[in-house]
């Protein structure tokens, strides 16, 4: 298998603050997260939280070990939520296949040994969108299609932020140790996601930028509250939010996006919000 890893540390406000636009984008954008016949991983040290990407076009891809982790298999103390944004797919683990639509979404618990990536058709291959992060209980295996999923209706057009959030992976769908997951789409005519804002420091958030239209972008905003940064992102592109971050966007259109969590908690509800006012 191209298995294809990189690690990024965790870096403080302090060091951020001191950052350039290049260094900004090193430090919290994955510019590559999907490619056809690889699978894409980035360790994370904020919670240990690994983002990913695998589109199995032409071959079967199997989820191996990577050298950080330090286990014979990827899940020996690992779970995974695995949402997939494209074509019909199959996520095999240990011999029981499970089909995921576009947009269905399956949690696979610690302790499982093989998981095996495949498309329906290598014409619209299935695109895996993957976050893992440790876990110390094995919880069952769990397909969330899209009428599993809790949906909230957040904004409105007047403030450009009318937009629908499923929740996939959260305890009240589905057992997890400390993953939760989800997937957010803007209103046709609204761009802002996150907005009023908000913080966790109990909780790493990663995004992933998807359905964002042909020559147009979302600015991502991260900082401090009072410390703001914004990092221009394209479609299918990620970006790791420390737990001492804002994360809001605003596009050039609508766009959709999937959030991850991994923390301290599982209350969902745990945001300290910054007041629009106090934006610096
Ligand atoms: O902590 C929660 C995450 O930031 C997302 O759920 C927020 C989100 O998708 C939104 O408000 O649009
Ligand atoms: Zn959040």
């Amino acid at each position: 298998m191209e298995d294809q890893y990189e690690v990024r540390y965790a870096a403080s406000p302090r060091e951020v603050k001191t950052m350039d636009t290049q260094q900004l984008r090193n430090e919290f954008l994955i510019e590559k997260v999907l490619e056809s016949d690889k699978i894409n991983l980035v360790y994370s040290h904020y919670d240990r939280f690994i983002v990913g990407g695998v589109i199995p076009a032409s071959k079967t891809i199997t989820l191996d070990s990577i050298d950080p982790l330090k286990s014979e298999n990827f899940l020996d103390r690992r779970e995974l939520g695995i949402i997939n944004i494209g074509g019909s797919g199959t996520v095999t683990v240990d011999g029981v296949a499970y089909n995921l639509n576009h947009k269905e979404a399956l949690y696979v618990g610690q302790g499982n040994k093989n998981v095996v990536f495949s498309s329906a058709s290598p014409s619209e291959p299935a695109k895996f969108y993957l976050n893992s992060t440790p876990a110390n209980k094995a919880f069952p295996i769990k397909k969330i299609g899209i009428n599993d999923v809790e949906v909230v209706q957040l904004g409105a057009p007047e403030t450009a932020n009318a937009r629908t959030l499923r929740k996939y992976i959260v305890n009240s769908v589905v057992d997890v140790c400390q993953l939760q997951m989800g997937m957010t789409s803007l209103n046709p005519g609204s761009c802002w996601n996150t907005m009023p804002a908000h913080v966790h420091d109990r909780r790493m958030e990663v995004y992933f930028y998807i359905e964002v239209p042909e020559e147009q972008a979302v600015s991502h905003f991260m900082g401090q509250p009072q410390e703001t940064r914004h990092i221009w992102m394209q479609n299918e592109q990620a970006v790791i939010s420390p737990p001492w971050s804002i994360h809001s966007g605003s596009g050039t259109s609508n766009y959709t996006f999937i959030w991850g969590m991994a923390g301290e908690n599982l209350d969902y509800s745990d945001m300290d919000m910054a007041k629009i006012t106090d934006l610096r």
